[in-house]
């Protein structure tokens, strides 16, 4: 599929290309994403790409050789002041280079990130951030998006976890499914199904736990035998299951779901409907909207068990407590 001639965003003063002189377009790449289908997508793609936007930018790439290496690549064009830094691979992916717009433990976006605006070619497993906005794992769409040029300011989260805040774009997640996003990374040649297998593998030890849990600052509530806490500022997690399903990036707020008492068989036999986002309609399952901030810690845990999970866009950060926060409109997207 062709490129547009001429881009909007090359073209038209919308704010990312206001320099006479070229800007960078930084593009950070995991070929491993997808089980390597990323970085085969990614060797098509990237010549046709590089040629529309080589007229206005100069354009270049990055191919991250192993965990963390997008987070530094990313922190290096925002402060070279590039013009947009544009996540190719999964959600992982995307959250590496979102880490890379904010400086460690600052709870607001860094300066300089407000010159480089972020933006996405989904070409990972999941890619779940990308459904929230109905977009395929169709580079070629994503290739128009970015040409367009279309951006606006979208909500990150942050977690603290282990002394460490960590940001992210998606969704948060605790106990079973952060537990099944660790283990669908052994299979990821399994596409989606991935996420499933990992949460059947994630119940084989699982047991529900009691959690203390605040959010906005009110008063701290018990929930017993908690199973899976989900914090969305995108929908969807776990390759399509719909867990936070009114959450909007663009709303200021966190929508938060929280799952109890659930056992492997209800997991399978209620499955369409986390897929579908109907599950709030099932006994022991609970939805907050409007959560600016949301602290989480273990009941007790006399009997010594291990610690609970949790993760963010898929990524294990750690054990419980925790606490989520938004940053409203932190970064520019392109959209
Ligand atoms: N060169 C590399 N070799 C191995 N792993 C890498 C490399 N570069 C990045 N990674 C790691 O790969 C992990 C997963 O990547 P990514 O999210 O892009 O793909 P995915 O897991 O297939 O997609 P999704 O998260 O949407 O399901 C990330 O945690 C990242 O740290």
């Amino acid at each position: 599929m062709a490129l547009r001639a001429s881009t909007a965003w090359a073209d038209a003063p919308r704010g990312l290309q206001l320099d006479s002189k070229k800007r960078e377009c930084v593009f950070v790449v995991n070929p491993k994403g997808a089980n390597g289908r990323t970085g085969r997508e990614w060797s098509n793609i990237f010549p046709k790409l590089s040629l529309e936007l080589s007229k206005h930018y100069n354009v270049s790439q990055v191919r991250t050789s192993g965990p963390f290496h997008a987070t530094e690549a990313t922190r290096k064009a925002v402060e070279d002041g590039a013009a947009a830094v544009i996540a190719v691979g999964g959600d992982g992916t995307l959250h590496e280079v979102v880490n890379g717009f904010f400086h460690d433990n600052c709870a607001s976006a860094d300066e300089s990130s407000h010159k480089t605006a972020l933006g996405l070619i989904p070409l990972g497993t999941g890619s779940d951030f990308a459904r929230t906005f109905g977009w395929s794992n169709d580079p070629y769409q994503a290739i128009h998006r970015i040409a367009r040029g279309d951006h606006r300011r979208i909500d990150t989260g942050y977690v603290s976890v282990g002394g460490n805040r960590h940001h992210f774009i998606n969704v948060g997640a605790l106990h079973l499914s952060a537990q099944a996003g660790y283990h669908a990374t052994k299979y990821k040649w399994l596409g989606n199904l991935s996420y499933v297998i990992g949460a059947l593998q994630a119940f084989m030890h699982h047991k529900n736990r009691d959690l203390d849990i605040r959010i906005n600052g009110e008063e701290w509530k018990r929930f017993s035998r908690v199973t899976s806490i989900a914090i969305g500022n995108g929908k969807y997690f776990g390759g399509g299951m719909k867990i936070t399903p009114t959450a909007d990036p663009y709303s200021g707020d966190l929508e938060v779901t929280i799952l109890q008492h659930f056992q492997w068989y209800h997991f399978v036999i209620h499955l369409f409907k986390l897929y579908k986002g109907t599950f709030l309609e099932l006994n022991n399952t609970w939805r907050f909207d409007k959560v600016k901030s949301i602290e989480i810690k273990e009941a007790d845990n006399e009997s010594g068990d291990d610690g609970v999970f949790v993760q963010a866009d898929g990524e294990h950060l750690g054990f419980l407590p925790a606490e989520f926060g938004i940053l409203p409109g932190s970064l520019d997207f392109l959209c």
